[in-house]
């Protein structure tokens, strides 16, 4: 069967709103959504991010306000990343594994706010712990290596777990981790807390905001080549997605978001799996600087970019801009 004009006009389905409606392929709601939130020492402290203009750090009792308001909204998940204080961070990152941590404390007071209403997504890696602002333990060359890093980061794990996590997302990009986070997991009794890999986490240029926001930004020595992808690598991007899966991971993320949607359509192609996209610091500034120098209208522009996410397979989107582009769709 051949399409040809004029028994097919294209455009006949598109004529009025309430056909277009009816076409619509893909359709995106608060659900879609994943809020990444900051947390900050002290009480009562709302902290902006001078790079990421509408992104504050709260302190823990802002935490637990902005998972209301994210249960409010629809949001049905938020991700914590800490500003650890400066004199906590050390070489080893060892701040990470403290029960009483600002992430931890986190946790546990959104879990009393909010009980098991919201989904609380932690992230593991050591960066915002560490003096060298890498994700791992160094040698003395300045490598950071990998087993010993992924025995610390099975801990950091446990911590949260044991804080009350619901989302375990090591976006560390170190090999085998998974695996050995999801037999501790298991065998700490924990079996419902999932797993969100950041599989196919790129070195990218992307990420400038969020490492001001959690203060690694200045300390970073080097750069994170030797375990973030080669943005020239699709194949590889697969491959550890495959790995991901096979040690345990519940759902895999690409990252960042839009300039890597054809990661994105290739993994749920393929895996068919829970895929969710990292609609990174960069994005967000960008699109907010555009915004503000005439490019376009802001909600518009944001709209189109979430939904080509759904477009391309994927399940969710972590975005800083989720509460703005959760009241836009709640009207
Ligand atoms: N592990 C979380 C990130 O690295 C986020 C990067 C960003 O938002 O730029
Ligand atoms: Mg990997």
């Amino acid at each position: 069967m051949t399409r040809s004009y004029p028994n097919t006009r294209l455009r006949r389905t598109r004529a009025s709103a309430w056909s277009r409606s009816m076409h619509r392929e893909t359709v995106l709601t608060p659900a879609d959504l994943i809020w990444p939130l900051f947390v900050t020492d002290g009480q009562g402290v709302e902290d902006p991010v001078a790079s990421l203009p509408g992104v504050s750090r709260w302190s823990v009792d802002g935490i637990a306000s902005r998972a209301k308001e994210a249960m409010e909204l629809g949001i049905p998940c938020i991700a914590l990343f800490p500003n650890t204080q400066p004199e906590l961070r050390s070489t080893g990152g060892d701040e990470a594994l403290n029960p009483d941590n600002l992430m931890c404390r986190a946790i546990r007071a959104v879990r009393d706010a909010c009980g098991s209403d919201i989904g609380i997504l932690t992230d593991v890696a050591l960066d915002p712990y560490t003096t060298h602002g890498q994700d791992g333990l160094l040698d003395d060359a300045g490598y950071v290596v990998n087993d010993d890093t992924v025995a610390m980061l099975v801990d950091q794990a446990i911590n949260q777990a044991e804080a009350g996590a619901d989302i375990i997302a090591p976006s560390d990009m170190m090999d085998g981790r998974v695996k050995v986070i999801r037999m501790a997991l298991e065998m700490g009794g924990h079996h419902n807390i999932q797993i969100m890999s950041y599989a196919a986490k790129y070195a990218s240029a992307f990420y400038g905001p969020f490492r001001d926001a959690v203060g690694s930004g200045d300390r970073l020595v080097g750069d994170k080549k030797t375990y973030q992808m080669d943005p020239a690598n699709a194949m590889e991007a697969l491959a550890e997605v495959e790995m991901d899966l096979a040690e345990g991971a519940d759902s895999v993320m690409v990252k960042p978001g839009l300039a890597y949607l054809d990661l994105i359509w290739r993994v749920k192609q393929r895996f068919e799996v829970p895929v969710f996209a990292y609609q990174v610091s960069g994005e967000y500034a960008l699109l907010e600087a555009g915004a503000a120098a005439g490019v376009g209208d802001r909600d518009a522009l944001l709209m189109e970019k979430l939904i080509a996410f759904k477009r391309a397979g994927c399940s969710g989107v972590l975005s800083y801009h989720a509460p703005v582009a959760a009241r836009i769709l709640n009207g």
